[in-house]
């Protein structure tokens, strides 16, 4: 079975991508998924995080505070380095216990992760996608998806490698700009991936 590594800048599309692979009955982990799983009921990892950074981190029901830990991390490089050394292991450990459970059940998988490149997990699979789209399409998506301000999506981005610096450990691509379509792309890559898949052994 092959796994395939898919990511893209935040906003460029990623997650929209994968429903069309879904629509193909493409099994698919979705790191983030599980990174807030992980972080909302692996007793050590929550408490690593408390005392990191401080029990506002979750509210009293126990589920996570994202604006309070986003504001905390994005603006201080250090602390986001400090969550992302406590959550990224605990995501690599959840996506090889899941992949192990669909060897038999398709020929290959996808791992959607925002931070697939920065985070070494792209070495878990054995290609790797980037979605692309122009910047101020991804702003503006963002903006209208999270109502956020653009100085909020900029800080995020920030902490992101450059499309640039992602092509050049991706081995296919995926454009979702407003004149491309991304179901014939998705179609495109499934052949192959399917063909790849038939004439490996993985
Ligand atoms: C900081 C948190 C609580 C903020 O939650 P929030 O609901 O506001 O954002 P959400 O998780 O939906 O992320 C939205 C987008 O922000 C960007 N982003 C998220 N985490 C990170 C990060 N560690 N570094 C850079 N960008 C990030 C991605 O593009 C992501 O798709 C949350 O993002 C988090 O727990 N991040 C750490 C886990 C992680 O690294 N996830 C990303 C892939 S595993
Ligand atoms: N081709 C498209 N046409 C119209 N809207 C789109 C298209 N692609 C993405 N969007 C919209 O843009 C927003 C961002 O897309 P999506 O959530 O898939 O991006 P993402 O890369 O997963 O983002 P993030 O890194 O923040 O998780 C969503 O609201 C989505 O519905």
């Amino acid at each position: 079975m092959l796994k395939i590594g898919i990511t893209g800048g935040i906003g460029s599309g990623k997650t929209t991508v994968c429903k069309v692979f879904e629509t193909l009955g493409v099994p698919i982990f979705y790191a983030d998924i599980a990174a807030k799983l992980a972080m909302t009921s692996d007793p050590v990892l929550v408490e690593g995080i408390k005392k990191t950074f401080g029990t506002e981190s979750y509210h009293p029901d126990g589920t996570l505070n994202n604006k309070y830990i986003a504001a905390i991390v994005f603006h201080q490089k250090a602390e986001l380095d400090k969550l992302n050394a406590l959550v990224h292991p605990a995501v690599f450990k959840a996506f090889e216990n899941w992949a192990a459970t669909k060897v038999y059940a398709a020929p290959y998988v996808l791992k959607e992760a925002a931070l697939l490149f920065e985070s070494g997990s792209y070495k878990q699979c054995d290609k790797n996608i980037l979605v692309t789209a122009p910047l101020k399409l991804r702003l503006a998506r963002v903006m209208k998806r999270d109502q956020v301000s653009e100085a909020e999506v900029m800080a995020r981005m920030d902490k992101q490698f450059t499309d640039g610096q992602k092509s050049k450990m991706a081995n296919y691509f995926i454009s979702n700009s407003l004149s491309d379509s991304i179901i014939l792309q998705v179609l495109n890559l499934h052949q192959q991936f399917l063909a790849l898949s038939a004439s490996t052994n993985l």
